[in-house]
């Protein structure tokens, strides 16, 4: 089985580890350096996983995974980069940092050591993640199928040139938290209307996973689904009207934007 090391215990990094062990993979197949003791104790507890130093988690593994914030990336490549790596002994790494380039870590490995850029988002949590890959210049099939057979067990795996990789991001890495701040409105609203907490959350949560469900099976568009909800001179008519009115389209060009360009300034400040 793949050995996978995982450097930063945090959000991403337990919905990582949280999707491997659900899908089957192996506990003794992971390991996980957490600077913060606290936190590696709670993973420890939950997971059963084992805990170690960067250095030591990665010398053993054939996947050495970054989930630290793109500011502590840098510390934390020196410390991986005590290990004895590698890239002959087929060892890979891949970058989940939003921002980071593959060149970032290319500079700072031994040479022609294997790097792969993923955007990730936290529903591989519950096995339905989508992670976004893209590969450096040193890296050949069988790494990319490697880091495909890792990710694909906790959520679909998509692969871009990383030139897009700041788009992917604005798009599904942050895009969770879209659809989670729409969900909070939309319940702020029923409860405007009368409804309690409890009722327009199951109704809210219940339409969302309904929807989306729609989306992945039905086969109709976006637009076309839409049209099958909105009756003429009805009610949805008449709240997407508003919606309109108030700029939710241009909202989310504006947002999305600016997440890009996020992603894009995260880079270049990191060179
Ligand atoms: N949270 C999200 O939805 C997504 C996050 N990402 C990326 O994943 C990375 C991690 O994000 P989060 O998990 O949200 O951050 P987080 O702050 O929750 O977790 C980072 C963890 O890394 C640990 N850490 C920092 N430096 C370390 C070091 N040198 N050695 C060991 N552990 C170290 C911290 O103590 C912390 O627990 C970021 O680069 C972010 O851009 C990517 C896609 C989605
Ligand atoms: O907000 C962030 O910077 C990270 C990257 C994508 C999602 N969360």
């Amino acid at each position: 089985m793949t050995r996978i090391a995982v450097i930063g215990g945090g959000r991403i990094g337990e919905a990582l580890i949280s999707g491997l062990l659900q899908s089957g993979h192996a506990v003794k197949d992971l390991v996980v350096a957490e600077q913060h003791p606290p936190r590696a104790a709670e993973l420890a507890a939950e997971y059963s996983v084992c805990v170690s130093s960067p250095q030591d988690a990665a010398e053993g593994a054939d996947v050495i995974v970054v989930a630290v914030k793109p500011g502590d990336v840098e510390s934390a490549l020196t410390a991986v980069s005590k290990a004895d790596l590698d890239g002959e002994r087929e060892q890979i790494l891949v970058s989940l940092a939003a921002g980071i380039p593959t060149s970032y870590y290319e500079k700072r490995l031994p040479a022609g050591f294997p790097v792969v850029r993923v955007m990730p988002n936290t529903p591989m949590l519950v096995g339905e993640g989508v992670s976004v890959l893209a590969p450096g210049r040193h890296v050949k099939k069988d790494h990319l199928d490697l880091v495909r057979g890792v990710l694909s067990a906790v959520g679909k795996v998509v692969t871009v040139p990383e030139s897009q990789i700041d788009a992917v991001t604005a798009v599904s890495g942050s895009g969770p938290a879209y659809f989670f701040l729409v969900a909070e409105a939309m319940i702020d609203a029923g409860v405007g209307l009368g409804l309690t907490r409890a009722t327009a959350s199951e109704l809210v949560v219940q339409t969302m996973v309904g929807a989306a469900a729609m989306l992945d099976q039905s086969g109709e568009s976006t637009t076309e689904l839409r049209a099958a909800v909105t009756s003429p001179g009805g009610t949805t008519a008449a709240a997407i009207r508003q919606l309109e009115k108030n700029g939710l389209r241009s909202a989310f060009y504006d947002a999305l934007e600016a997440a890009k360009s996020r992603s894009a300034e995260l880079g270049t400040s990191s060179e």
